[in-house]
């Protein structure tokens, strides 16, 4: 076993604590201000999975809303959504935010063109605008899904699924989510499922960073990996600190 394995099997040895840990983080993180729940947009992947059903557990069922917000997005991700909301008794809702996107963009490319990658981060804040509105409207917070391996390369999109108002998974790889998935007794299907923004037909994370979650987590655990995937893995670190860091001001 090398060094990135072993991190992986002792991990797993200590997920059930693990799990306690952030169940503790999301009740100090809603109940110390006195705050109502949580809500969290569920797009069928493993990230929104994970970070619903550590939710449940700390709140319970009448304290979460889960949020499926399709513009165009694929089918098989609604029939996971609700998959796991029947397998986690996640309370979970539709918004269809598919019609804003479509008044939306006509309007903006009235002024320029927008290429697929800024059509899609419009898709994301878009849902970020639905989220805030049930979190306001009851006293919730919006629950953050992006782990530690997306962070570290800025892999989100900025004022989307990069807002939120707190994070339990923040310190995870995407390694350490698919053991602490299986834990959490989240489908299978949405465990093995390639990551995927589902901004656009086609997109999968790995295809389009460049380099593998292996390449990535070998590196944020081992500081080692592939000469080539270190480059690009140090060079897309280095242009989204503004992400890490919002608005700089004086
Ligand atoms: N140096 C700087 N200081 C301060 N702000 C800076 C900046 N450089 C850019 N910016 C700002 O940031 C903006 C660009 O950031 P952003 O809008 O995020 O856009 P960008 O980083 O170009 O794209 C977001 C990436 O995240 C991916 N994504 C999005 C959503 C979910 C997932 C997923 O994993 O599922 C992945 C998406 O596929 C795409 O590759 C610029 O328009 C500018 O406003
Ligand atoms: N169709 C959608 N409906 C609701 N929320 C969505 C949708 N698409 C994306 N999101 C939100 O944006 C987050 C970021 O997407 P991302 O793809 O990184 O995570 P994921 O789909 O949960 O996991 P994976 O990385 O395995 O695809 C999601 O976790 C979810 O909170
Ligand atoms: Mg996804």
């Amino acid at each position: 076993m090398d060094k990135f394995q072993e991190h992986l099997a002792n991990y797993q040895i200590h997920v059930k604590e693990d799990v306690e840990k952030r169940v503790a983080f999301i009740r100090e993180q809603i109940d110390g201000p006195g705050l109502g729940g949580a809500v969290v947009g569920i797009s069928g992947g493993i990230d929104s999975a994970v970070t619903a059903a550590l939710c449940v557990r700390a709140l319970g069922r009448e304290r979460v809303i889960g949020v499926w917000l399709p513009a165009y997005s694929l089918d098989v991700h609604a029939l996971d959504s609700q998959k796991l909301a029947d397998t986690i008794d996640l309370n979970l809702v539709t918004i269809d935010v598919g019609k804003a996107y479509d008044a939306l963009v006509p309007a903006i490319e009235g002024v320029l063109t927008l290429d697929d990658k800024t059509k899609g981060n419009t898709k994301a804040r878009l849902r970020m605008t639905a989220l805030y509105a049930i979190a306001n409207q009851k006293g919730y917070l919006v629950a953050d899904t992006c782990n530690l391996s997306e962070v570290h390369v800025g892999y989100m999109t900025k004022g989307g699924d990069g807002l939120a108002d707190f994070n339990p998974v923040s310190s995870l790889t995407k390694h350490e989510m698919r053991i602490l998935a299986e834990e959490l007794g989240v489908p299978d299907s949405i465990i093995t499922k390639p990551p995927s923004a589902d901004l656009w037909e086609g997109q999968t994370d790995e295809q389009e960073m460049g380099f593998t979650y292996e390449d990535l987590d070998r590196y944020l655990i081992t500081g080692e990996t592939r000469p080539e995937a270190k480059e690009r893995i140090d060079y897309l670190h280095r242009i989204s600190e503004h992400k890490r860091n919002l608005m700089p001001g004086i």
